[in-house]
């Protein structure tokens, strides 16, 4: 036993004094957080990691062995498909156990406070993938969790999608240079993830939402910023003919996000000319090359069937491409203890 009068570390724990003191991890917030060459990262490893599965190979045991007894703990507090079963696939590659936690499950707001929680569940597990509400309660649990906690949705981001979404542009450009993603929808934490995460790889981005929507302040700041430091274009429009010109990738998600259905009504009239549909991407005179691209789940009234189901739809492999995201991040934030060059 080691005595707590004597300073010593035991992995990432050590003892100072009488008090155990503990490392600070670093976690997953959202895109901005991270430096091009870091987000670049892990776009390559999730791609490897994609190669390495594919190939049908099984892959070392050792990888299989790097977190082996241990626990990747799912804390959702929302519905998930993609994430729930990327985040279960990735934690079964590296030999861990997810736990998901629903909203039903535990103590969490009924019974115990997020620090009680985060104390609580950090102390057992290698890292919480957390699918929150508001922001807020992701900040919280950083400030308070001794064990990696990656945003798995929030109010205002979603970095495990950008990481899946700009693997598939990669796939399907390669390194071609000039590349403009159009958004056309809602102002959500999809985009915001989604503008970053495409300036910081060289892509242009033009978004373009309904009139009486604004961008999120500070994404706005830091899409600018990155648009100039490397000579691309970022817009903030309300047209969605205008976003398409020229555009390679085009790109919608939900127009009521989970916890807005009381407002589907209005939403509906306020998204008028939303719809992308063939026509508008002829009208607007996107790339002969254009890509159709959805984060899913999808409903008929934000894109048309013959586009979504059409050759140039790439939604399922975006999809396909969670479970490669998922593991990326567990390889770099857990396993290399946040060291993301690595
Ligand atoms: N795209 C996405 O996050 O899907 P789920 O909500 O199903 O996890």
């Amino acid at each position: 036993m080691i005595s707590p009068t004597v300073k010593s570390i035991v992995g990432k724990r050590y003892y100072s004094g009488s008090k155990m003191t503990i490392a600070k991890p670093r976690h997953l917030i959202n895109t901005i957080q991270l430096s091009n060459q870091e987000f670049g990262s892990l776009v390559d490893k999730a791609a490897a990691f994609k190669k390495q599965v594919r190939s049908g190979n099984p892959a070392p045991l050792e990888e299989h062995k790097k977190l082996l007894g241990k626990v990747v703990t799912m804390l959702f507090s929302k519905r998930s498909t993609r994430t729930r079963v990327s985040t279960e696939g990735a934690a079964a590659y590296f030999g861990a156990s997810p736990m998901f936690l629903g909203k039903d499950d535990i103590q969490l707001g009924v019974n115990e406070t997020l620090y009680d929680t985060v104390k609580v569940l950090s102390s057992m597990t290698a890292c919480i993938f957390a699918r929150v509400n508001k922001h807020q309660e992701i900040t919280d649990l950083c400030e308070h969790s001794n064990v990696p906690i990656i945003n798995s949705l929030c109010d205002r981001f979603h970095p495990l999608q950008a990481i899946a979404d700009l693997l598939t542009i990669k796939e399907a450009f390669g390194a071609r240079k000039g590349l403009k993603l159009a958004w056309v929808g809602d102002s959500n934490n999809v985009i915001n993830d989604l503008a970053i995460a495409s300036l910081r790889s060289g892509i242009s981005v033009s978004i373009s939402v309904p009139s009486g929507i604004s961008l999120d302040s500070e994404v706005e700041t830091v899409a600018k910023k990155l648009a100039q430091e490397q000579g691309l274009s970022f817009e903030f429009i309300h047209d969605p003919v205008v976003a398409v010109k020229d555009a390679n990738i085009i790109v919608t998600d939900t127009w009521i996000s989970m916890g807005q259905e009381d407002e589907k009504q209005k939403k509906m009239k306020q998204f008028d000319g939303f719809r992308i549909t063939k026509e508008l991407i002829s009208k607007g005179g996107a790339a002969d090359d254009w890509k159709f691209m959805h984060c899913l789940p999808r409903h008929p009234e934000e894109v048309e069937d013959a586009v979504f189901y059409s050759e140039n739809s790439l939604v399922f492999e975006e999809a396909e491409n969670r479970l490669y995201a998922a593991m990326a991040v567990i390889d770099s934030f857990v396993v290399n203890k946040g060291d993301l060059l690595q």
